[in-house]
């Protein structure tokens, strides 16, 4: 493991102790700025005669690179050139994504990744991050000594049996934790070397993959049971003994797994469940904004919830506490919130396929009241007629299961339902906006998980924003960083949607935009973080700090090169 030596000064221009030399130092993407070196630096570092004459200045190199990529017609290309870009220039790479946030934001997260993770094993060049497999049991500190920087303070992991909504895709999936980093880097600044992906290619259960002889993961099945548990928990151990100050992000696991890590780990490691908790926050921002866009209060809300795996449950936890907030209670409150699985809406009836769905599962006499007859109909449109929801939420991953029938029975209850299709990626989306917004005479409002144009409807132009966990994860761990918190509890991301909906402005209202332009995310995420730091000191999970604006900005890099010193 190296040490990144990367001094902060307080005239803005960072300094950088460099261990390496000539060819070492042009193959290294922390240290490499390829033409950028000036003839002082080329002298001084062993470099003269290996590059071009003219040195380029950071707009030069960055200009020819974006050229670079928007020459690929295809988006996987795109992809391709961009983590190849990644892996010879980390600082040139992430000066580019900020500065073209909207146009590749889609290409190194979702709908692109999810391309990239399915086909990981034919497009393959180099690896990022750790990978940790079952035959590394009793070894696992040893692997984690192998990351690249000894300074981690975030790790994202996965274990790749949910890649967004594509299920089990194998070693594919470190895909994900990868594009996470990212985003953690362009939205809250945290350095490329503070951060580590992790697979934990426990095997699969992908035939496809198992058959396919590029397959670069291990060709096993999925490790299940007791050795998959104690893979894991040494997995942790190991991380708590390595990186003390590293923050975890369980991220893609399926719903069993993602319930029963971050229940068993949320106190013991300064960690939380994205899909589970992020979802949840980005999810609560946009309905309060469809809210103020409807002049309606929490408590005139029904809410319904169509997947009841990490992304529904969690939401379903946090818009509980929300219309609590504002005074619902009883059996009001169970009411509110339909959840919906597979097999139609969660009922108590001794046949629940998940003992976690018992928190959200209503008893017969629920549905009873609302005319959902316990031993009949509880599909999506039968519940809906029932209930009559306000908000209409899509967390199955099933495409297009929010048909024009569907979403008529929906207009039939509430004037102007707000309809969030969060599933990823594109592909995935239980509605594609154009048609919400037609066959509701454009009265639907609606956010999405990947992103999607706006759409003209009667001369009006909807703006479609993305209701994506990408606006809360960075605020959330960018803050508990900023004050070394303990520990991530769901209050965090009570106050973290809190701070989101605070960014959606009039005009954003104005335009149908349930969430803020992505282009604003650095300042969103910052704003965030300090809630969430103010939060973490509230409730004693983090010391006092008095500067707490410092500490946030203090981690919050910029992609710029820094001026070099031989280390
Ligand atoms: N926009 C965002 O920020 C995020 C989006 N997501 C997306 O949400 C989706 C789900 O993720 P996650 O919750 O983690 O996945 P899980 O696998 O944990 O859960 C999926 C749920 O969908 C249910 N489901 C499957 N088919 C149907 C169907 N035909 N009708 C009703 N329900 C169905 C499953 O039912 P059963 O339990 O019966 O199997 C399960 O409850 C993914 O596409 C993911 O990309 C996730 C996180 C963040
Ligand atoms: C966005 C995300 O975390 C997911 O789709 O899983
Ligand atoms: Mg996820």
């Amino acid at each position: 493991m190296q040490t990144f030596r990367l001094h902060r000064r307080s005239n803005g221009r960072d300094q950088l102790e460099v261990p390496l030399r000539g060819r070492a130092l042009l193959a290294h993407p922390m240290y490499n700025k390829g033409t950028a070196f000036s003839a002082e630096e080329r002298r001084t570092f062993g470099l003269e005669g290996m590059l071009p004459d003219r040195t380029s200045s950071q707009e030069v190199q960055k200009k020819r690179t974006y050229q670079a990529i928007v020459r690929k017609d295809d988006a996987i290309e795109r992809y391709i050139g961009l983590a190849a870009l990644q892996d010879r220039n980390e600082a040139l790479f992430y000066q580019l994504l900020e500065e073209h946030l909207d146009e590749f934001l889609p290409i190194v997260y979702t709908p692109t990744v999810g391309q990239a993770c399915k086909k990981y094993s034919h497009i393959f060049r180099r690896g990022r991050g750790l990978w940790i497999t079952p035959r590394d049991k009793g070894r696992v500190n040893e692997i984690l000594g192998n990351a690249p920087y000894e300074d981690v303070r975030l790790i994202v992991v996965t274990d790749n049996e949910r890649i967004l909504g594509l299920g089990d895709l194998g070693a594919g999936g470190i895909g994900i934790p990868i594009g996470k980093l990212a985003l953690y880097t362009v939205a809250a600044g945290i350095h490329p070397s503070q951060c580590l992906p992790i697979s934990l290619d426990v095997g699969t259960d992908n035939e496809e993959l198992l058959n396919d002889e590029l397959y670069v993961g291990i060709r096993e099945r999925r490790l299940r049971g007791e050795a998959y548990d104690a893979l894991v928990e040494e997995f942790v151990g190991a991380v708590k003994k390595r990186f003390p100050k590293a923050l975890l992000q369980w991220e893609d696991f399926k719903k069993a797994n993602a319930f029963r890590l971050l229940d068993r780990y949320a106190d013991r490691l300064l960690s939380f469940n994205d899909d589970i908790q992020g979802t949840a926050a980005v999810t609560l921002a946009g309905v309060m904004a469809g809210c103020r866009i409807v002049g309606q209060r929490p408590a005139e809300q029904r809410v319904l919830i169509l997947g009841a795996g990490a992304a529904g449950i969690g939401i379903a936890r946090q818009l509980r506490e929300w219309l609590r907030r504002d005074g619902v209670a009883g059996e009001d409150l169970t009411r509110a919130i339909a959840v919906l699985d597979s097999r139609g809406l969660l009922i108590d009836d001794g046949n629940l396929s998940d003992e976690y769905k018992q928190e959200f599962a209503w008893q017969p006499e629920d549905g009873q009241a609302v005319g959902i007859d316990p031993n009949g109909a509880r599909d999506l449109e039968t519940v809906i007629r029932a209930v009559k929801p306000t908000v209409l939420l899509g967390t199955s991953g099933q495409p297009g299961i929010f048909t024009e029938r569907v979403i008529q029975a929906m207009q039939a209850g509430t004037e102007r339902p707000i309809i969030l299709p969060i599933s990823n990626p594109t592909a995935n989306t239980e509605a594609r906006p154009e048609d919400l917004i037609r066959w509701t005479k454009g009265r639907a409002l609606v956010a999405t998980g990947s992103p999607f144009d706006p759409v003209e409807h009667a001369g009006k132009i909807h703006e479609i924003a993305q209701g994506n966990n990408v606006y809360i994860f960075p605020g959330v761990g960018l803050g508990a960083l900023a004050v070394q918190a303990d520990r991530i509890t769901d209050r965090l991301f009570t106050v973290a949607a809190d701070a989101l909906a605070e960014c959606i402005s009039e005009d954003d209202l104005a335009a149908g935009r349930l969430y803020p332009p992505m282009k604003g995310l650095r300042e969103i995420t910052r704003h965030i973080a300090l809630t969430v730091a103010q939060a973490c000191v509230e409730d004693g999970l983090a010391e006092p700090a008095e500067e707490l604006e410092a500490a946030v900005d203090s981690l919050m890099w910029k992609p710029e090169y820094p001026e070099y010193v031989p280390a």
